[in-house]
């Protein structure tokens, strides 16, 4: 199981934000292979800061990034060439090409990308431009798993999404989970991803306030909520 194997991206002491400003401090956080980890968080916690600093899309201002035990400061693209699957927080279709083609231009197969989201097939003549909020974000999230990432780092993946959708997603993350990668969620609506997570941590003024099992935080969620998250977790 997950919990023995060493994790594949792991961030120790690490400290980020921007100009060389600090605005997430200390963070230590691990992902193995099969797990989900949920960042949990209000706004403005460092959550997004954090993924794009373990993404290499940010460099660290100190601490240290592993990647499978060995630490790294490579740049994104190195990264994903490794093994590494992100869904940005901006959903990154490109609006003037069809579906096909955000596909073709993506880490892996198309055939792959359609097997795990078969809701693309009768889309894929469309320009994703004209596709809604929920299958822009299917194309986001096949596209980075169609590579069969090792780490899948995901950002609000159920912003303004409706909860049906959402479902939808996050039962494509646990399936890629089950299939062994790892993946790191960061949600401010936390009860979706808590229950599909094996592990929460949350956020707060960018330091690690909370963490543990995710059946945990769902036990103790309204805790959690008014202690850290002022209500932002509700949905
Ligand atoms: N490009 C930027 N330049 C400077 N400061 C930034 C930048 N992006 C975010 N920040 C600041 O860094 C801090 C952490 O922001 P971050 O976006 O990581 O939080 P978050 O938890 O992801 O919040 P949200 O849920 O609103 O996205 C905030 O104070 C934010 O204002």
């Amino acid at each position: 199981m997950s919990a023995e194997e060493p994790p594949v991206l792991q961030a120790k002491n690490l400290c980020a934000g921007y100009r060389r400003v600090p605005c997430v401090r200390d963070v230590d956080l691990d992902v193995r292979p099969g797990e989900i980890v949920v960042v949990l968080g209000p706004n403005g916690a460092g959550k997004t800061t954090t993924l794009l600093t373990l993404s290499g899309a940010l460099p660290a201002l100190g601490g240290e990034i592993r990647w499978r035990g060995e630490p790294t400061t490579a740049a994104l693209h190195h990264r994903v060439r490794g093994g590494l699957g992100v869904v940005p927080e901006e959903r990154s279709v490109i609006s003037r090409l069809s579906v096909r083609d955000n596909l073709r231009i993506g880490p892996g197969p198309v055939e792959r990308a359609l097997e795990l989201f078969p809701e693309l097939e009768r889309l894929l003549g469309r320009r994703a431009g004209l596709l809604s909020g929920g299958e822009q974000q299917m194309l986001s999230t096949a596209r980075a798993l169609a590579a069969e990432p090792a780490v899948l780092l995901a950002d609000e993946l159920s912003l303004g999404l409706a909860p049906k959708i959402v479902a939808r997603l996050m039962r494509a993350l646990r399936e890629a989970a089950d299939r062994g990668a790892g993946v790191l969620l960061v949600e401010q609506h936390a009860r979706q991803a808590l229950a599909v997570a094996d592990r929460a941590c949350v956020l707060r003024r960018g330091r690690v306030v909370w963490s543990g099992p995710a059946e945990e935080a769902t036990r103790d969620i309204r805790r959690i909520e008014g202690a850290y998250l002022g209500g932002a977790a509700a949905a």
